[in-house]
């Protein structure tokens, strides 16, 4: 195997594209989703997928879409963030995936068919021999394909396939929507225990006021016990976008949240 995507700061098995794979990097296991959030399900099908790539001695790859499908074809779906792409592959590769190939999902993407996609996006330049998904996995345009179609697809373009049972978080699978729903709701309990970690935004303070990186999901306007750089602190969730932080931690720049549990509200 080639070198691998060892640490949160070895950025060099990022690929921008199929066109940055390198030419030479040979056969792969792959996985394959949005990825957001990283969760505890993502992390259960990783290491599934970890298990079959040692088994047969080949590097895993996740292959990962942005911008979220959804949000490119416009459906009616919560898309905002739990986590940026570079962070999906920090966490990606702390699970144990050894590279991450982003695919730019554009409208032209998604209008390929299922065998177009597993032809030229899994099979050409990353030289799948087993996919790895989760049994809900769906692809393709209007996603027509599902496992039983990329079962079928693996056996002419020489990969297996394996779907992995969904695991569970509650009543229902763990998932990104999942997740998004409890934060919004403000349960933050149900939403550190889907991630396996506290939520983490990003953004840049000026003052007390903290404006997002990104269109991340938020827990709802109120005051949240919260770690700001480290250290812990109290932040004002204020509208879409927006947060104040105490003084305690004066200086603008960049801001690193954790949301832990809701504070009592400011009267
Ligand atoms: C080539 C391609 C075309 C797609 N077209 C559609 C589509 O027309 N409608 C849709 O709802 N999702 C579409 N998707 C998104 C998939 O249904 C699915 O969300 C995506 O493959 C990520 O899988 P995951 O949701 O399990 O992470 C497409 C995906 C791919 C790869
Ligand atoms: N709970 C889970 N257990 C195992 N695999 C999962 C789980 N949830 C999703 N997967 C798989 O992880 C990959 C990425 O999926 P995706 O990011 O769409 O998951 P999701 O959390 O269900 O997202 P969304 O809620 O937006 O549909 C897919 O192969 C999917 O089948």
């Amino acid at each position: 195997m080639t070198a691998v995507l060892r640490s949160a700061q070895d950025r060099s098995m990022l690929w921008d594209g199929l066109d940055e794979v390198p030419v030479d990097f040979g056969p792969t296991v792959l996985t394959i989703g949005v990825f957001d959030g990283l969760h505890r399900g993502h992390r259960s099908l990783i290491a599934e997928a970890r298990r079959i790539a040692d088994q047969r001695g080949l590097p895993l790859v996740m292959v990962t879409f942005d911008p979220h499908p959804a949000r490119v074809l416009g459906l009616p779906k919560d898309t905002a963030t739990l986590c940026s792409v570079g962070q999906r592959a920090e966490l990606a590769a702390a699970a144990g995936v050894d590279a991450v190939c982003v695919l730019r999902f554009t409208r032209e993407l998604a209008g390929l068919s299922p065998e177009d996609f597993a032809s030229v996006c899994l099979a050409d330049r990353l030289d799948a021999r087993a996919v790895v998904v989760g049994e809900n996995f769906t692809f393709g345009a209007r996603a027509a394909g599902n496992v039983d179609t990329l079962h079928e697809i693996g056996g002419e373009l020489g990969f297996s396939v394996t779907a992995v049972p969904l695991l569970p978080a509650g009543d229902a699978p763990c998932s990104s929507t999942y997740t998004r729903q409890r934060l919004r709701e403000g349960d933050l309990a149900a939403a550190t225990q889907a991630l396996g970690r506290p939520h983490r935004v990003d953004g840049y303070r000026v003052g007390s006021r903290v404006d997002l990186t990104e269109d991340t999901a938020l827990p709802p306007p109120g005051r949240y016990a919260a770690v700001v750089n480290g250290r812990a602190d109290v932040v004002d969730v204020v509208g879409a976008g927006t947060l104040r932080v105490e003084n305690s931690h004066p200086g603008d720049g960049p801001v690193t949240v954790h949301f832990h549990t809701r504070a009592e509200d400011k009267s």
